[in-house]
């Protein structure tokens, strides 16, 4: 496939409630889109970046800004999808820049062959179950709200902000009012310090699945001395930026599990390479998530049907965040999501609701 180029798409997405985590509140989501156009077909990617760079050093003005001037002219040539990333890897870091370039072109490719997402990867499923990510909030009762609705509407997993001051109590309410069967978890998003071992030591008799991402990310010691401390497995996120940081953490102990995003690890194919990794060093994976539309959440089910992905995912419905999706509206049934089984990502932005939540748009030539 040529690559003519590629459409930058901002919008601007209101999200149905305030998303508080340890790093901040997110009230509206800026999002980049990508339409890559080709000879053959044309693809679409989503990059995961906020608007700051509070979750990881990438924000979307920077990515915008790396994709214009120097991510797609490199890929003037003509490379496969599974050249792309060797055609970047001599620009530093901008990992969701780049995995939303190679999701667009991966697309492209696969509608052109008729492929889904799901084969390319390996899926070996046709649906996924469903965890669910609640935020921070302003007092118990309302997360015990949250969480109710959240169980109603038939959620497999919960997963619980925390940070500093909001960790223990919130975790021991949910736990006593819901009881020991549900599978609860907890992400304080690196709030914490190898010196809080005792105070998250504290959240062992409640049974979690998993103390995600305690640490900063690029401490891998310190979530290897915290993981001989806690009962409670550690699972990384913001540090496992390739499979090699999977490899190595899992090598110094400092995870048991690690939650997968592609946009982290710079795209779908490394993506698939961390569950790899992982699944033979016998690590479970689970999908994560960075709040996308449908196109990004799409590509995300498909990811989730892997073998080693056997916990619930972020990958919830699309109500979860956005009253109306820009594709297809993804919803929960019994629990699950559905792999989509077309070409491709098997979805594509509805026009007219794209058109109503596009801010700006620019042409890169490749
Ligand atoms: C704005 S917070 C985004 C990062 C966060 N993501 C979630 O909590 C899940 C979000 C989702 O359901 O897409 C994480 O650290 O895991
Ligand atoms: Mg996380």
């Amino acid at each position: 496939l040529k690559l003519e180029g590629v459409e930058l798409i901002r919008i601007r997405m209101p999200l149905v409630a305030p998303f508080r985590t340890s790093f901040g509140t997110e009230t509206t989501r800026e999002i980049l889109l990508l339409r890559a156009v080709t000879n053959g077909a044309e693809g679409w990617g989503e990059c995961v970046a906020m608007n700051d760079p509070l979750y990881s050093s990438e924000y979307v003005d920077g990515a915008a800004d790396v994709l214009r001037r120097f991510l797609v002219p490199a890929l003037r040539t003509g490379v496969p999808a599974t050249g792309v990333a060797p055609a970047l890897a001599r620009f530093k870091g901008h990992r969701m820049a780049k995995a939303a370039l190679e999701t667009a072109v991966l697309d492209a490719e696969l509608r052109a062959e008729g492929r889904s997402f799901g084969r390319e990867l390996g899926a070996v499923r046709e649906r996924v179950p469903s965890g669910v990510s609640v935020g921070i909030m302003s007092s118990i009762d309302a997360l015990l709200d949250a969480v109710a609705g959240y169980l109603a509407e038939g959620y497999l997993r919960i997963k619980l902000k925390i940070e500093p001051g909001w960790d223990v109590e919130p975790v021991r309410a949910v736990r006593e009012r819901f009881g020991d069967a549900v599978l609860l978890q907890v992400d304080a998003n690196t709030a914490y310090t190898v010196g809080d071992a005792r105070h998250l030591a504290k959240l062992d008799p409640f049974d979690l699945l998993l103390i995600e991402q305690p640490l900063d990310e690029e401490d891998v010691r310190g979530h290897a001395a915290l993981a001989r401390q806690l009962r409670t497995p550690v699972c990384l996120d913001e540090s496992i930026v390739s499979a090699r940081a999977a490899a190595d953490a899992i090598a110094f102990g400092a995870c048991a599990i690690v939650n997968i995003k592609p946009g982290r690890v710079g795209g779908y194919l490394e993506a698939r390479r961390v569950h790899d990794v992982c699944a033979a060093h016998g690590v479970p994976v689970w999908a994560g998530g960075m709040l996308e539309t449908g196109l990004g959440r799409a590509a995300n089910v498909a990811l989730a049907a892997l073998p080693g992905f056997t916990l619930p995912g972020d990958t919830s419905a699309s109500g979860r965040y956005y009253r109306e999706d820009i594709t297809e509206p993804f919803v929960l049934v019994d629990g699950h999501l559905a792999v989509p089984s077309g070409p491709g990502l098997g979805v594509a932005p509805l026009p007219d609701r794209l058109a109503e939540v596009t801010v700006a748009t620019e042409w890169i030539a490749a």
